[in-house]
């Protein structure tokens, strides 16, 4: 028994990297596990995405690669089993493509089942990831200036999968939707459950995939992929900062110690090397530099020539690795990164479980390939101010970044040529971009508005890589020497003869499903696209009103604002006005006050005239009593006339006076009012507007509260449209294939034919039997006047259900049992070129749901050997075409039986028989109808005339489908002369 080349055990013992450099051509990309293994047929050709839901596989993948292979060997179940005669020595090499076909099966179940566990639904779409670092403190324009502010957004509603870049410099904001969205406050821990631990499960389960980091310089790639690289402060843990790397290489070792057991082994190799300008060099091996890539076979791909191997049995041995290769590679201090990759790194790991079979002598050998691969950045020499080496490094940087860039986009748009060879770096990555390998992309960005440009090509980027396809398949061989394989080889044909039966009810069961659920996802899909679209409108409209509602409420609180200088100004004018009240009555209190006084004068003036008065009276009494010495006291009495006048005329002045003081004070009474009436009018004014402000303010509030609400229902009902919307495409991809399943085993039975050479086919009795048994118990079981016999020959009388002397005879004679022999493979051939018609013609039928129902379609082929014409009608009314053949010996029928495709009432139809031709110059029944289909335009109609169908002897021998003739006229039944075989052969 052969041991893979590097004995696990002994490296266990040594618990130490073995740091050979190995002269030979060492895989990096390559799963070979060893020189001389097995030739590629015996690696299967298809993915088995749906692997973990099998019971083969336990929680953790893949434990044993016995169940591996033993459900392998059941998904293939059917093919020998078809043989009536197993043993037949032809059939297994005979029918490659047929084993092929089934093999892939399992991917055909897998398709059917239940949306939602992306990593087991079949699709191999590369998934892409956006990780959002925090802003720079430095200030991310790169000239010490205070940070700049962030211009990237996770929009509410969109489910951490969408991002919204508003960049100054373009009109609309740019958004777009990611498998997932880290923000800046994610840690490396979130990243790596999302997005590293899908690898350790991929390689567990014998599947190449890789990681790579994209994006602008300094925008955290080497953080992302890489890291801190050290051991955490507790035993067995990691650093906070540790990148992908080293987790995923953890969580590697966890798992390989869980699954291995007695009979498997694991082996883990390691390689690194970099891409510096267009010069490959090694980690690992310093010095070896100017190393070539090479595309080898299937099973090497894409690797690198003399690059050194390391084996690695945990994971401080791969810490020790991340460690040198990154000390050893080309890095430089930049004004945008202190610690700038200046390189493209590949750090790659092959995986190897070994399982020895037993007694058998064979060994199973499962291996995967890992890449983590951290590009160098991206940059804007303006802006990164390189010179010198730097500006010729980043000149080589962005120049292999753009062929990147140049080969997703062949990708996306299938191009013919993908320029893999353009660059080193695109070389390498081959099958990373896709092919053979489940491919994960973290696209890395700045937040910062310094960055938008650069943010916005690395999204762009991003967006559209998420487009490719990859094909990644399980890698698998089986090793040992020529006589255990034939042992190995023998029982797997036994094995796969016993589970044919199972696998083809299954396949029935699951084309009937797949056929209904593909119906029903189409509808939802096109009804979800059309009310995302709504929505989506909808949400665009809420957005813009709500622009418009913040815009007038920026208006509204700047009036406000107004309002409230304008109230303030008032105030003042307000307290202005007060204090000059108050001047004006302290001047009319000063006033009254002089007033008050002028009057306590004149009081005093007429108390002193009364006083006078009393004295002129008392003088002149004092003058009549003493007339006679009056003249003295004539002087004094015109003294006291003099003040008389003196005092009226003081009198009369204060009088005037105070009249002009009561004429001033009414005036200022009237300023006052006046004011204060302004006063009253302006505060009201003020009351008034500030009312209606709040009022609008209140209102808009509730308006955008309102707003926000709808937005935010709305992009929950959207995000649940996506989500259907995403598992109805994953039912409509599912369905797709199937499709694609179904042309391929019509490919293979039109190959494997035991028709004569003209006809295509061969005449191989175990092909023949093969394709008649598949016919029968897949697709003609049920229904109608009987099952279609699964012996070669034999069991004419279920084949011949139509009343007529002719058919009875039919298994007599060895010719006539060549005819039916050839016509069962016609039928076989009928009706799976029906199924695939059927699969292919659902699709317009589901672009017109209640639409017209298919299908029929009709094949002509010639024997070139009796000269004879074959037909075989296939249509919608429960009738399965037989074979007309005619010249010669007759011998021919119809027979009946009803083949259901599909739940949905209008996708029902069945195969219809051909025609029964009497011995000649006998009475004939045609018991046919003609079918005829357009796969180009995806309708079948069909002829009741024979003659119409046989004008178009250009598509005999081909089982090229004949155009179009005419609309649905059925003769079922019907009587008809047969015309002469001249007239129907032209
Ligand atoms: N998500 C993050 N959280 C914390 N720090 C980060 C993050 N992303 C990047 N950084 C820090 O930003 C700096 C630049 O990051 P890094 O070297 O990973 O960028 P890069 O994309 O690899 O750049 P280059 O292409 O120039 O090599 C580093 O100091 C790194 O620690």
């Amino acid at each position: 028994m052969t041991r893979p080349d590097t004995s696990l055990d002994t490296r266990r013992a040594a618990r130490s990297t073995t740091p050979a450099t190995s002269p030979r051509r060492q895989p990096l990309l390559n799963g070979t596990p060893r020189k001389g293994s097995r030739a590629p047929s015996a690696t299967p050709n298809h993915a088995t995405p749906g692997a973990a839901r099998t019971p083969f596989r336990s929680r953790s993948g893949i434990p044993s690669l016995t169940a591996l292979s033993e459900r392998r060997r059941a998904n293939t179940r059917g093919v020998t089993g078809i043989h009536s005669e197993p043993s037949s020595p032809r059939a297994a090499p005979a029918c490659p493509g047929l084993a092929d076909s089934l093999q892939s099966l399992p991917s055909t179940l897998d398709y059917l089942l239940p949306p939602g566990d992306d990593s087991t639904c079949g699709s191999d779409n590369v998934k892409v990831y956006v990780r959002v670092r925090p802003l720079d403190t430095r200030g991310e324009s790169g000239d010490g200036g205070p940070a700049a502010k962030a211009c990237l957004t996770c929009p509410p509603g969109g489910g951490r999968r969408t991002v919204l870049l508003a960049d100054a410099s373009r009109s609309e904001p740019y958004t777009a939707t990611f498998d997932q969205v880290f923000g800046p406050e994610e840690g490396q821990q979130q990243v790596f459950e999302a997005v590293g631990a899908q690898l350790v499960e991929n390689c567990m389960a014998g599947i190449n995939s890789s990681l790579f980091v994209y994006g602008q310089t300094g925008a955290g790639k080497t953080h992302t992929i890489t890291g801190e690289v050290e051991r955490g402060p507790e035993d067995g843990a990691v650093c906070e900062d540790t990148g992908l790397t080293l987790r995923i290489f953890r969580q590697l070792f966890d798992r390989i110690t869980e699954d291995e057991h007695d009979g498997v082994r694991f082996t883990v190799k390691c390689y690194n090397c970099e891409v510096y300008g267009e010069e490959v060099t090694d980690l690992l091996a310093p010095g070896a530099s100017g190393l070539q890539i090479r595309d080898g076979d299937q099973h090497q791909g894409i690797y690198v020539e003399g690059l050194s191997e390391h084996v690695v049995v945990n994971a401080d041995d791969v810490m020790q690795l991340i460690q040198r290769g990154s000390a050893n590679r080309h890095t430089a201090a930049t004004r945008m990164n202190e610690r700038s990759s200046r390189s493209h790194s590949v750090f790659t790991a092959v995986v190897e479980a070994h399982e020895e079979q037993g007694e058998s002598g064979v060994t199973h050998v499962q291996f995967a390939k890992m890449n983590l691969i951290d590009l160098a950045g991206s940059e804007r020499v303006g802006k990164s101010g390189a010179t010198g080496d730097r500006l010729t490094e980043a000149k080589g940087i962005n120049k292999s970044l753009t062929t990147l860039g140049r080969v997703v986009s062949a990708l996306t748009e299938r191009q013919q040529h993908v320029p893999y060879r353009d660059s080193r770096l695109t070389f390498l990555l081959k099958e990373s971009l896709g092919g053979n390998a489940k491919t994960s992309i973290v696209a890395c960005v700045s937040p910062s508005e310094d960055s938008a440009q650069e943010t916005h090509s690395t999204l762009v980027f991003a967006a559209g890589a998420k487009r490719i396809k990859n094909r990644a398949v399980v890698n698998e061989n089986t090793v040992g020497d020529m006589k255990a394989l034939q042992l190995e080889n023998a029982r797997l044909q036994r094995e796969l003869a016993k589970r044919e039966d199972v696998l083809a009810a299954e396949l029935r069961q699951h084309l009937a499903a797949a056929q209904g659920e593909a119906a029903g996802a189409e509808q939802r899909a096109a009804v979800a696209e059309e009310r995302q679209q709504q929505l989506e409108v909808a949400l665009t409209e809420n957005h813009v009103a709500l622009q418009q509602r913040n815009a007038e409420l920026a208006m509204v609180k700047k009036e406000a604002e107004d309002t409230k200088s304008t109230c303030q100004l008032l105030q003042k004018d307000r307290e202005g006005l007060i204090d000059h009240n108050a001047a004006l009555t302290e001047r009319v209190d000063g006033l009254q006050g002089s007033l008050q006084r002028s009057k306590d004068a004149l009081r005093q003036s007429q108390q002193e005239l009364a006083n006078a008065k009393e004295h002129t009276e008392a003088a002149i009494t004092a003058q009549r009593a003493a007339e006679d010495s009056a003249h003295s006291h004539e002087r004094e009495k015109e003294r006291l006339a003099d003040d008389v006048v003196r005092i009226s005329a003081e009198l009369a002045e204060s009088k005037k006076a105070q009249a002009a003081s009561d004429q001033a004070n009414k005036a200022l009474r009237r300023e006052v009012d006046q004011l204060t009436s302004d006063l009253r009018r302006r505060q009201r004014e003020v009351q008034d507007t500030q009312e209606l402000a709040a009022e609008k303010e209140g209102r808009l509030r509730r308006e955008i509260e309102e707003l926000s609400e709808s937005v935010a229902s709305r992009s929950a009902q959207l995000q649940e449209l996506e989500g259907k919307l995403a598992s109805e495409t994953v039912c409509t991809t599912k369905y797709r294939r199937m499709v694609g399943e179904i042309g391929k085993l019509i490919d293979w039975a039109h190959s494997t034919s035991p028709l004569p050479p003209t006809l295509g086919g061969r005449t191989s009795p175990a092909g023949y039997s093969s394709v008649m048994g598949f016919g029968s118990s897949r697709l003609f079981g049920g229904g109608g006047s009987g099952t279609v016999a699964v012996s070669p020959l034999g069991d004419a009388t279920n084949m011949w259900g139509l009343p007529g002397s002719a058919s009875r005879r039919a298994s007599t004679s060895p010719s006539k049992q060549r005819q039916m022999a050839a016509c069962r493979t016609l039928l076989a051939l009928a009706a799976l070129a029906t199924l695939a018609l059927s699969a292919n013609a659902a699709l317009p039928e589901l672009a017109n749901p209640g639409g017209p129902p298919f299908l029929s379609a009709y094949w002509k082929f010639e024997d070139a050997e009796t000269g004879g014409l074959w037909s075989v009608g296939v249509h919608n009314n429960s009738t399965f075409g037989a074979a007309e053949y005619y010249e010669g010996i007759y011998a021919s029928s119809g027979v009946y039986t009803s083949w259901e495709c599909g739940p949905e009432p209008g996708s029902y139809f069945a195969i219809a028989n051909a025609t029964y031709w009497g011995p000649e110059g006998a009475e004939a029944y045609t018991w046919c109808e003609y079918g005829v289909v357009d796969l180009d335009k995806g309708i079948i109609m069909t002829s009741d005339s024979e003659e119409e169908c046989s004008t178009a002897p250009d598509h005999y021998h081909t089982l090229t489908i004949i155009s179009p003739i005419s609309t649905n006229e059925n003769t079922c039944g019907t009587p008809t002369t047969l015309p002469s075989a001249e007239g129907r052969r032209k």
